[in-house]
């Protein structure tokens, strides 16, 4: 398969991005400098082998730059050597050195992470996964794809679309991100509603540990009931566990019929009932029910060459998704909600799209706002799961604060802060939200950190929807978790990385 390098955003503010709080490199790790990098072209393919001069090899340090810096380049390590197996047996080897050697080892796909949690923090290794891109197989009954852990996602449901079935997650990032990062990342996205968490989705995975084993769970199996299910506590674990190298995953079949609207909402209580109502109406073929408000929307209006489908302006945009398998039928249904909602006043216009292109420039617009955003300026990002009721409270409540300390005005796109702003996948109970400013300063991030986190606890929300914990958010774990979780986690940790090599700095 083919792969594609990852860039980051046009326009993202570079330069203003604030580099994320380092903590200090831990002595334990051996320097590479100490090390027979030559070790290294005998264990895989040399010409996988990307060392600079400051390791003994030739490479070019711009060569590491896009291994070393994160999709937004708010993160950055300094890694002076990247490896790139082609098989299980190459990863295998190469952590069973690292371990031996004591050298911290950064596992990474596609590096389209928002957490900090894919790049090297100092000088850690990357053992990227980008070689590992074979379908291994696919069974066109059950719908089982097993696959390289460096597969992009994005060819993969290309691969399972021309067999009529549908990966069971899709996200912005698509293009680039590989499937053993979504699933080291638990990732969600936009088909969340309809086909859940790949806890559920993923039935098998081969992952190798720290220490060489290779633990062959690459299960084709739905039921498998024979006690505990060890792949589920790599799901999520951000390599901080084991380095995933093969995934197994359940692909539904493909709905042939997707038919999608987008609504103007006067205010988020109507976002709440809009939901209920389309629920009630679309039952199970309700695929996605997403939401932005208005600052997102002149956002994207601007830096995308989008138009609204809705002639006026209003407070919150949802977009609704049905995907069934009769367009007539389905259309219908979807007609039927719009003018219910109409009718009782819910929301004052909506949109049906009338043919493909029209749903792609819809979900163009709900998907571009990340990028749109980052054209605007710097922009802090909280990824947070929070009940529906109180979902839209933190933004507003955030913005008073903001406002409160002369670093906001709502009406004016001037001043330190530009815009503060909610948007997300409100079927799942996941808000973004995302504060944009002239640039990162402590004066601004003081007034939400960790009073975002606060406000989540307190709410029993999580601190982290789907983007993960990385380096961003290891130290707040506490307001997710109890201290007893954390120790046991950290247990976790110690059982499969007892000298923790793998992705140090992040997660526990
Ligand atoms: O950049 C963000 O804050 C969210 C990115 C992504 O999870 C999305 O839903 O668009
Ligand atoms: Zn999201």
């Amino acid at each position: 398969m083919q792969q594609r390098v990852i860039k980051p955003a046009a326009g993202i503010v570079l330069a203003q991005q604030r580099q994320h709080h380092k903590p200090a490199r831990l002595e334990s790790f051996k320097k590479l400098s100490n090390v027979d990098i030559e070790h290294f072209k005998k264990i895989v393919p040399a010409e996988t082998v990307l060392a600079t001069a400051a390791v003994g090899g030739k490479a070019d340090p711009i060569e590491l730059e896009g291994f070393n810096a994160d999709w937004l380049d708010k993160y950055r390590g300094n890694s002076q050597l990247v490896l790139r197996p082609k098989t299980t047996k190459e990863v295998s080897a190469i952590l069973k050195y690292c371990s031996e050697q004591r050298i911290a080892v950064v596992p990474q796909g596609g590096n389209t992470g928002l957490v900090g949690g894919s790049v090297p923090v100092h000088d850690e290794v990357v053992l990227s996964l980008r070689n590992m891109n074979r379908v291994r197989s696919y069974d066109e009954v059950s719908g089982v794809l097993v696959c390289d852990a460096g597969c992009v996602l994005e060819e993969l449901d290309n691969y399972v679309a021309e067999r009529g079935h549908i990966m069971p997650l899709d996200l912005g990032a698509k293009g680039s991100c590989h499937i053993g990062g979504n699933v080291a990342t638990n990732a969600g996205g936009i088909r969340f509603l309809r086909y859940g968490s790949l806890h559920g989705s993923v039935l098998g995975l081969e992952v190798v540990l720290p220490d060489g084993t290779v633990l062959d769970n690459l299960s084709t199996l739905r039921k498998d009931n024979t006690g505990y299910d060890l792949k589920q506590l790599f799901i999520g674990s951000e390599g901080t566990l084991g380095v995933i190298t093969g995934v197994s995953v359940l692909t539904p079949r493909r709905p042939s019929a997707v038919n999608v609207a987008v609504l103007g909402v006067p205010s988020y209580e109507n976002v709440q009932q809009a939901f209920k109502h389309a629920r009630q109406r679309c039952g199970e073929i309700l695929s996605a029910y997403e939401f932005w408000d208005s600052s997102c929307m002149r956002a994207v209006l601007h830096h995308q060459s989008l138009k609204s489908p809705l002639e006026a302006e209003y407070p919150f945009y949802v977009l609704v998704e049905t995907s069934g398998s009769e367009k007539a039928h389905d259309d219908e249904k979807l007609s039927a909600l719009l003018e219910e909602l109409l009718e009782q006043g819910i929301v004052e216009d909506g949109a049906l799209a009338q043919d493909d292109t029209q749903i792609s420039r819809m979900w163009m617009m709900r998907e571009g706002i990340p990028e749109s955003l980052g054209k605007t300026g710097a922009t802090y990002k909280y990824d947070v799961s929070i009940p529906i009721p109180v979902l839209y409270d933190v933004v507003k409540d955030i913005a008073k604060k903001l406002e409160k300390a002369d670093l906001y005005k709502p009406d004016q796109s001037s001043g330190p802060v530009k815009m503060v702003c909610g948007y997300g996948h409100i079927g799942d109970s996941n808000l973004h939200l995302n504060v944009v400013a002239d640039k990162f300063e402590d004066r601004v991030t003081n007034i939400f950190e960790p009073y975002v986190y606060e406000w989540v606890a307190s709410h029993r929300g999580s601190i982290s929807a789907e983007h993960g914990v990385g380096l961003m958010k290891r130290d707040y774990l506490g307001y997710s978790k109890s201290p007893e979780m954390i120790s046991y986690m950290k247990r976790i940790k110690d059982v499969f990385d007892p000298h923790h090599i793998l992705n140090p700095y992040k997660v526990v």
